[in-house]
């Protein structure tokens, strides 16, 4: 299918020029004529085009001259050479420095059209190869959303409102609250699904290479600059960029970002040849960019451009009511939690909200034996913000100096089953009571005062549940529990 294409014509025969120019121009091309190599380079220089047709045979700078700047430039254009007779040789030193295609004149205007049209489908390919790449190597396939509480079902309507007007969308949420699977579900529920979705995160870069990332630079502009590269904006181009973090951009790049998003141009670093790109963009921040605002952190113009439609992400804590469908959604197929651990999960306050979720329940069936989380699997911040008994007390018989965190104190001075002295220990008062009697006491208590949940006690004495239940055994048939202990 024959497409527009936007043509550089540089041949210093003017009636040939004129009358191909003409032609294509009819065909609906644009088209920017030029009669010299160095007039060619000035409108390489300020415009954009898919492809050019170079006369060899030019006085001053000839094609092949006019090729090697192209390539010292890194302009993205497709070249097509046209030559006289007997300088095919210099077509193939034209083809090993780039150029695409070569004919020789006199040739039809229907041929040369032709052979522009290949050239520019060649130029569309390289770039969606290029694009290909960056996705294939950064995206993941686009997550689901889980959530079904109030806050979720209203940020679901919004997206699905913001979605399709390809304005920007500025999404606020803290860490780990799921604002780059919102910016997915914005790009999937546009009209720019099947184009490039490209992610930055500006927080996880050091400075310095942010600049280069998002705009690219050119072959030796700084140290390590080995070759050109295309930045984000370009590789995006057509499609959706996500700027994760967009509060930590540095200052001196924000009017670049302003720049681009106003009318779609950009330099790469070390080359003054602007380029124009067409990119929605989604930004995501878990500052206060008002606030940023205010400190002259960040720029208020910048802030308006990102800032048309705004999507709020609450934090897990704010929307309990979502914990049990995540823990559903995450949980590998066959498992399951026990009760006490499903209630301790859905009551912790998530400082690091569904990211922490996920990395809890990852711990935990690594670490459960069978395939039902308990208390024993989660991180000791979870069993904490769980456990209200802390300042728990031992039965008064226990005395102050025995309650629940001293107890091993206790229990280490009465080895073997010794009676204890009251009198060498009067915080124990009259009790004269052996290991057993003291450790069994000492359990069913705490087991007592918590409702009788093992999962429980064996937390707040400091033991595996398993080694619960088997002191639990032993009571219950008079055997000593020193061996389990
Ligand atoms: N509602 C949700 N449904 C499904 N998965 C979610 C949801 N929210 C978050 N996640 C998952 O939690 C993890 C963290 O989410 P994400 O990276 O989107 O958070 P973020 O807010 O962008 O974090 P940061 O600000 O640190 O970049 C990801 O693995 C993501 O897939």
């Amino acid at each position: 299918m024959s497409q527009t294409i936007k043509l550089l014509l540089v041949d210093d025969e003017d009636d040939y020029r004129r009358s191909c120019g003409k032609f294509m121009e009819r065909l609906g091309h644009t088209v920017r004529s030029s009669a010299s190599g160095a007039e060619a380079m000035t409108f390489l220089d300020r415009e954009d085009f898919d492809v050019a047709v170079f006369d060899i045979d030019m006085p001053g700078m000839n094609g092949l001259e006019l090729m090697q700047r192209v390539q010292e430039e890194a302009f993205d254009v497709e070249v097509v050479f046209l030559t006289g007779k007997g300088t095919i040789e210099a077509c193939v030193q034209a083809m090993q420095m780039g150029a695409c295609d070569f004919l020789t004149k006199p040739c039809s205007l229907v041929d040369l059209e032709h052979r522009v049209q290949l050239a520019s489908q060649r130029g569309k390919l390289k770039k969606e190869n290029q694009q290909l790449k960056a996705i294939v190597t950064r995206n993941r396939p686009a997550p689901k959303l889980v959530g079904n509480s109030v806050a979720m079902k209203d940020l679901s309507r919004m997206i699905s409102k913001v979605a399709p007007t390809r304005k920007p969308v500025l999404i606020e949420g803290e860490s780990g609250t799921g604002k780059e699977v919102v910016a997915r579900s914005v790009q999937q529920q546009s009209d720019l699904s099947d184009r490039p979705f490209v992610t930055i995160n500006c927080a996880a870069l050091p400075q310095q290479l942010v600049e280069s990332e998002l705009f690219g630079h050119q072959k030796g502009s700084f140290t390590g600059a080995t070759a050109d590269k295309p930045g984000l904006f370009e590789v995006a181009d057509g499609g959706t960029l996500f700027i994760d973090e967009v509060g930590e951009l540095p200052p001196e790049l924000q009017p670049k970002l302003l720049r681009v998003l106003e009318d779609g141009s950009l330099r790469r670093i070390g080359c003054h040849r602007e380029r124009k790109v067409k990119v929605r963009l989604i930004a995501a921040t878990n500052r206060d960019l008002t606030e940023e605002v205010k400190a002259g952190r960040f720029r208020e113009d910048l802030f308006y451009r990102i800032n048309v439609l705004t999507l709020n992400l609450p934090p897990l804590r704010e929307r309990k009511g979502d914990i049990e469908l995540l823990l559903q959604h995450f949980l590998p197929r066959g498992w399951s939690l026990d009760d006490e651990t499903l209630e301790t999960m859905v009551h912790y306050h998530w400082p690091g909200n569904v990211r922490q979720l996920i990395n809890v329940i990852e711990r935990a069936t690594i670490l459960a034996d069978q395939q039902v989380i308990t208390m024993d699997d989660l991180p000791r911040e979870l069993v904490h913000a769980n456990d209200s008994l802390s300042s728990m007390r031992l039965p008064p018989e226990f005395s102050e100096s025995s309650h629940l965190n001293g107890e091993s104190v206790a229990i280490d001075h009465c080895e073997n089953g010794t009676s204890i002295d009251a009198e060498q220990d009067p915080a124990l008062g009259d009790s004269n009571l052996k290991v057993d009697d003291l450790v069994k006491a000492h359990v069913l208590k705490v087991l007592e005062q918590l409702g009788g949940n093992k999962a429980k006690t064996a937390r707040h004495l400091g033991i595996h549940r398993r080694k619960l239940y088997r002191l639990l055994e032993r009571f219950e048939q008079n055997l000593p529990s020193e061996e389990v202990l």
